[in-house]
């Protein structure tokens, strides 16, 4: 098993013989890689028909795809001496051409130690050893003899190493680095639901994409059946994160925005804030789904049908019992229409079958169940209905929107819903963003909406009650994942505790977990970002910083100079490794990009994670979840001033630095910041 031999004094033999295996796993892998290809390509061979073909072929080539080798990114990255065995661990398993193990795949439930074995617990682990790389090159290594007591913790060089290092492009994987605390929740239980309420910086992204990754390994075959599903803000942080699973060997993750979970419409119309506010509010559940199920109806009639030369007929009262017992079954309001269509019909089969003493055959019940006698009676008791046409009618009629909101809404609230121009049809209806939410918690009433086996919410203080419902209606089988941080809640509608939005998800029980430890915002900035802390009236513990390295400069100038202060800032970063942005007011952000680039620097936009200019202009309001080394934030009042949230916006803004921060402004820094 990885087995070395060496001379345990000599350094660098040692070393070597380390490189001697990186060399020898790569080979591994490569053959392991070779076989997989033949396979493939032999894959429509094997399979016998054009249905386990295509299935085989999309195993082999994700197989393939899992199997590549990024010389960029080291194979192994630790080591574990347990008992006489040595184990490397790594990104994925590597075997030999015996199937014996050359690296472990850090999921592993024996590569759990490497991240958890301390002196106090040392799981049997004698030796922990950390691999340093330089562009793909094994150049380092770090031992740790917990038998010895010896222990670094966050000491370890290689870990500030990783910690300190430039950022460039998207963001990577942290397998090789994983903390205690956070090891514990990328490995909990599947059943588990988490919330991770953690400052800027302490590692929630990658703790829940490291999670994803763990829960498919561990559950591959579930989990593939009912899919993974990674819930971001916006496109630009998804596209930051998107290189992260893949480089683990998971390409099959969904990952989308709350919004293109939910776009079942275009959306073409706007809303007053107060419209869009309430359209987000838990109490909207209610209002539809009594708008909806106020469409059933008592039966009055009996149903009549001739048959050929036979009569059948249903009288009202069994009708009603019908009707009665599908609503109690508390279905989806589509299914307990075809559940009721269906019990019309074994009404008539029976009849059928008392009078001939035959058994009709499947046409019959397929005729009986659309004959227009079941329809017309379905049409008045049960209708079909559109989400689409639910939602309209409710937001134009003001006598159903008074009936099914009564004691829910007031008058005044009601009026802010009902759209001042009623569409010409439900076709015609141009819907808001906020229209969105309705549509599909309708379709949600209506029918039911298959589950993910996991979802992992980021930045989940942002999630109104309505979105927040939207995802459970997506996980209601599985579990969640919950990562954010109350502190920054920018939208109108942000949490203020975390049990409020685990009841919208249906998830009440799940434990809420702090992380404290930052490893992105050096400790002078983070003292600077919480003094905002106070003024923000949310109760989370601080970060604290790992980082004693990092720079803060706040450069005051007249009105007039911001742009070219703002450029002085951008060249002087540019000195150093690593990527750059400015971060300003929305509306601020056309004038500096053409400031930027009439002084000849190119800038890239945030969704433009490989572009090649290495300053981005980055709007404060998509800003959220992304970081870069050197941040330039241009005058922070206007920020606040943009919006009802703004100082949530501006500590979102201000704790994006990985290494250095430059606040420039004209005008008075916002209050909380006075004086720093
Ligand atoms: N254990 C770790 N080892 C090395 N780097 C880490 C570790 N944990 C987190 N990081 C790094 O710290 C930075 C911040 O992590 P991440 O973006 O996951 O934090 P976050 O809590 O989601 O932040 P935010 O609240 O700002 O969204 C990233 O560059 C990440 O790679």
């Amino acid at each position: 098993m990885g087995k070395i031999s060496v001379p345990a004094t000599d350094l660098d033999s040692e070393l070597t013989a380390e490189r001697t295996h990186l060399t020898q796993s790569r080979a591994a892998l490569a053959r392991m890689r070779g076989r997989a290809e033949s396979l493939f390509s032999a894959g429509a061979d094997i399979a016998g028909d054009a249905y386990s073909a295509e299935t085989l072929g999309r195993t082999l080539s994700r197989r393939v795809a899992e199997l590549a080798d990024d010389p960029g990114t080291p194979l192994f990255f630790g080591k574990l001496d347990i008992d006489d065995s040595k184990y490397h661990i790594g990104r994925r398993h590597v075997t030999d051409d015996a199937g014996e193990p050359m690296v472990l795949d850090w999921r592993a439930p024996l590569s759990q130690s490497f991240y958890r074995a301390s002196v106090r617990d040392p799981q049997g682990v004698s030796t922990r050893r950390r691999f340093g790389f330089v562009r793909g090159e094994l150049t380092s290594f770090e031992d740790e003899h917990l038998d010895r007591g010896e222990e670094l913790g966050t000491r370890s060089r290689i870990l500030t190493a990783e910690i300190e290092r430039p950022r460039v492009g998207p963001m990577r994987d942290i397998v090789a680095t994983i903390q205690p605390e956070q090891d514990e929740l990328v490995r909990a239980d599947l059943e588990d639901s988490i919330c991770v309420q953690g400052a800027p910086g302490t590692g929630k992204t990658a703790v829940g994409l490291h999670r994803a990754a763990y829960l498919l390994y561990l559950h591959r075959e579930r989990l593939r059946r009912s899919g993974v599903l990674i819930v971001g803000p916006n496109t630009a942080f998804l596209s930051y994160i998107s290189a992260v699973l893949p480089a683990l060997g998971e390409v099959e993750v969904q990952q989308a925005t709350v919004d293109d979970l939910i776009a079942r419409a275009p959306v073409r119309g706007r809303d007053a804030d107060a419209a869009a506010l309430l359209k987000h509010d838990p109490r909207m559940a209610a209002v539809l789904r009594r708008a909806l199920w106020g469409r059933v109806g008592k039966p009055v009639e009996p149903i009549m049908v001739s048959d050929g030369s036979y009569r059948w007929r249903i009288d009202p009262e069994p009708l009603r019992r019908i009707v009665d017992e599908a609503r109690r079954e508390d279905l989806p309001y589509a299914v307990g229409r075809e559940r009721v269509r269906a019990r019309v019909v074994a009404l008539l089969q029976r009849q059928s079958e008392y009078r001939t003493g035959n058994s009709p055959n499947e046409g019959w019940l397929r005729r009986m169940a659309r004959i227009p006698q079941v329809r017309d009676f379905l049409d008045n008791v049960w209708p079909a209905l559109t989400p689409e046409a639910l939602v309209v009618a409710l937001l134009t009629d003001a006598e159903l929107l008074a009936r099914a909101a009564d004691g829910i809404l007031s008058d005044a609230e009601q009026a802010v819903l009902r759209w001042a121009k009623p569409p010409r049809s439900v076709k015609a209806a141009r819907f808001s963003a906020a229209d969105l939410v309705l549509l599909d918690e309708a379709a949600g009433l209506l029918e039911r909406e298959p589950s993910f086996g996991h979802v992992v919410v980021d930045e989940a203080q942002d999630l109104s009650p309505m979105q927040a419902r939207a995802i459970a209606r997506r996980s209601e089988h599985g579990s969640i994942t919950l990562l954010g941080d109350l502190a920054q809640g920018t939208a109108p509608w942000a949490a203020a505790d975390w049990r409020d939005t685990l009841r919208h998800l249906g998830k009440p029980g799940a434990v809420v977990v702090p992380l404290t430890v930052g490893f992105r915002v050096p400790a002078a900035v983070l003292a600077l970002a919480n003094r905002l802390l106070p003024a923000l009236r949310v109760d989370v513990p601080e970060a604290v910083s790992l980082r004693r390295d990092g720079d803060l400069a706040v450069v005051g100038v007249p009105a007039s100079e911001v742009d070219a202060a703002t450029l002085v800032e951008v060249t002087a970063a540019l000195e150093h490794e690593g990527s750059v942005a400015v971060i300003a007011a929305d509306a601020a952000v056309d004038r500096l990009r053409a400031h930027l680039r009439a002084a000849g620097l190119e800038t890239a936009t945030p969704d433009d994670v490989d572009s090649a200019a290495r300053v981005t202009v980055v709007p404060a309001t998509i800003v959220k979840g992304l970081e870069y080394d050197h941040v330039v934030v241009v005058e922070p009042a206007e920020i606040v001033a943009a919006e009802p949230r703004g100082l949530h916006r501006l500590y979102v803004v201000l704790t994006r630095a990985v290494s250095r921060l430059s606040v420039v402004h004209a005008e008075p820094l916002p209050g909380p910041l006075r004086g720093a």
